[in-house]
Order: C-alpha cells, then structure tokens, then sequence
C-alpha cells in the first residue's frame, strides 16, 4: 500500500506489484476540480487499469463522487489531466466521452421510469448507428431478469433490477471503462449482494470498473484496487486486502 498523503507530488504512481496489470485505461493526474468556485478535488492522482474493478472508498463528502463527474467530462479539471487511453478527455463533452467509450451510471435517476425497458436500452443506444439490435440481443442474454420485462415500464421494476437495467443502458454503447456510483445505495443486503455479482458480470465482458460505494467491505470485496479518499485527494491506496486490514486506514477512514 503507498501512503499517498506521505507520497511525492506524484502522487499514486501504480508501483505496488501486488497490482493486476499495468496498463492504464483511464489516469487522472494532479487533478483539481469542483463547483463554481468550490473547490474539492484537490492534486488526486489515479488509475483504472485494464480489466480491473477499482473501488474509491471515503467519508461522506470526501469527493467520490466528484471524481467520477470530473472524468465523464460533467465538470471540467481547473488543474490536472484526465487520460483515456493515453489521450486527454479532460472537460470533453460527456456525449463525446460516451462515443470515446466511457460509461457511467449514476447514482439515482439512472433510468426513465416512463419508459419500458426496452425503450431505455434504445435511449441507451442513440449515439449508435449500427448492431443495435444485436447489442441488445446480448444484454437480454446476459441479464435475463431485464429480458423477462422487456415491455415493461422501468417504475415498475426493483430497486436491484432497475439498477442491472441501468448498467445495461450504459452497456449498450460497448464502453471498456464503466463508472458506477454507489451501486448498492438503498438496496436491502440480499440485493445488494445480486448486484454486486451483476457488477462482476459487467467487469467479465471486459469492462473495467470505476466504482464509488459507502459499502466498504463488500465494494472492495470484488475489486481489483482500492483508493481512500479524504478531503479530495487520495489518502491511502492498496489491494482491498491490504486496506481493509490497515488499522489506520480502517479507524481514520471506514468506519473501524
Ligand atoms: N452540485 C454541487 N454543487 C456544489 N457543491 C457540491 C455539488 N455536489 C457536491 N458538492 C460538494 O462537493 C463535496 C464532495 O461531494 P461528493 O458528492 O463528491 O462527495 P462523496 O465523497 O461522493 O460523498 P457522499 O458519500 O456523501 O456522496 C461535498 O462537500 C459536496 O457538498
């Protein structure tokens, strides 16, 4: 685990060799961020690197969340750089960042309630001009829960099945990076658990995840990687094993 407060200006370089892979799909490097002239993001340095889960962990308010607007192009970096692929995205459209191959599931309101199923897929897909049908084919075989109800509104749905809909939404585009806020947020333990399962199936069609979730244990239970955040930068980074049983880090920052 590096300390990334004790760290270098660097920041977290990805020098752990407990660390899968080394090839970084998507890099925020020195990264300052926030709203109007509220700062919050501030010099946090990341990686998400090819095939992994990555799981941000933090107090409320540490800016989690920020982190994933900031690389889905909703706020623009005041410092720093966002790097897809080596290419910087930073401040880029997110209908842009959407055709670049990022995805991203927010929190709440992540599907239209009017809308069937079936619709929301379709919405999923404006931007693509080609295999729609396909595309979706493959959804409904991955999660057959969303191929039962295909027209079915989406209100109608769970709070564990509106949210596999929601990342079949944003799997329709085919990104290789997902960004998923807080999957688990307000879901009993037993769907929670399904979701969490459902976002391993996403990781195995070779997407990598960035994921938020207050859920410490079992977020950094499927990941790959785990980042502590604190006040806007990255505090601690580390194997989930390693940051779960870090005593300071397990005391300071989730919850004993
Ligand atoms: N739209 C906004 N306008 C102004 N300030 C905001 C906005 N959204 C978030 N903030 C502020 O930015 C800071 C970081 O918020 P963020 O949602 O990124 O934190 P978080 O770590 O995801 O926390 P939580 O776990 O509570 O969601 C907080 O102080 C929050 O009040």
């Amino acid at each position: 685990m590096s300390d990334a407060s004790a760290g270098d200006e660097a920041g977290v370089e990805p020098t752990d060799a407990e660390r899968t892979g080394s090839d970084p799909v998507l890099s925020l490097s020195n990264v300052d961020s926030g709203y109007g002239e509220v700062q919050v993001l501030d010099d946090l340095s990341m990686d998400l690197n090819a095939g992994e889960i990555v799981c941000l962990v933090g107090p409320n308010g540490a800016g989690k969340s920020t982190v994933l607007k900031t690389a889905f192009g909703m706020l623009t970096p005041w410092e720093g750089t966002v790097e897809y692929h080596g290419r910087d995205i930073g401040g880029m459209a997110p209908e842009d960042i959407v055709r670049e191959g990022i995805g991203y599931v927010p929190q709440t309101d992540n599907v239209f309630g009017s809308l069937t199923i079936e619709e929301n897929l379709r919405m999923g897909g404006v931007a693509r001009n080609d295999d729609l049908d396909e595309v979706i084919g493959r959804l409904y075989d991955r999660f057959p829960i969303i191929d039962e109800k295909r027209g079915a509104k989406a209100r109608t749905l769970s709070g564990g099945q509106r949210q596999v809909l929601a990342f079949a939404r944003a799997l329709v585009m085919e990104p290789d990076v997902l960004l998923i806020d807080e999957p688990s947020a307000g879901l009993a333990p037993n769907t929670a658990d399904d979701v969490f399962e459902d976002v391993q199936a996403v990781n195995d069609m070779d997407t990598a995840i960035l994921m938020v979730e207050q859920n410490v244990t079992k977020g950094l239970g499927i990941s790959d990687w785990g980042y502590v955040l604190d006040q806007g930068t990255v505090r601690f980074d580390g194997t989930p094993d390693t940051l779960l049983n870090d005593e300071e880090v397990s005391q300071l920052y989730l919850g004993g």
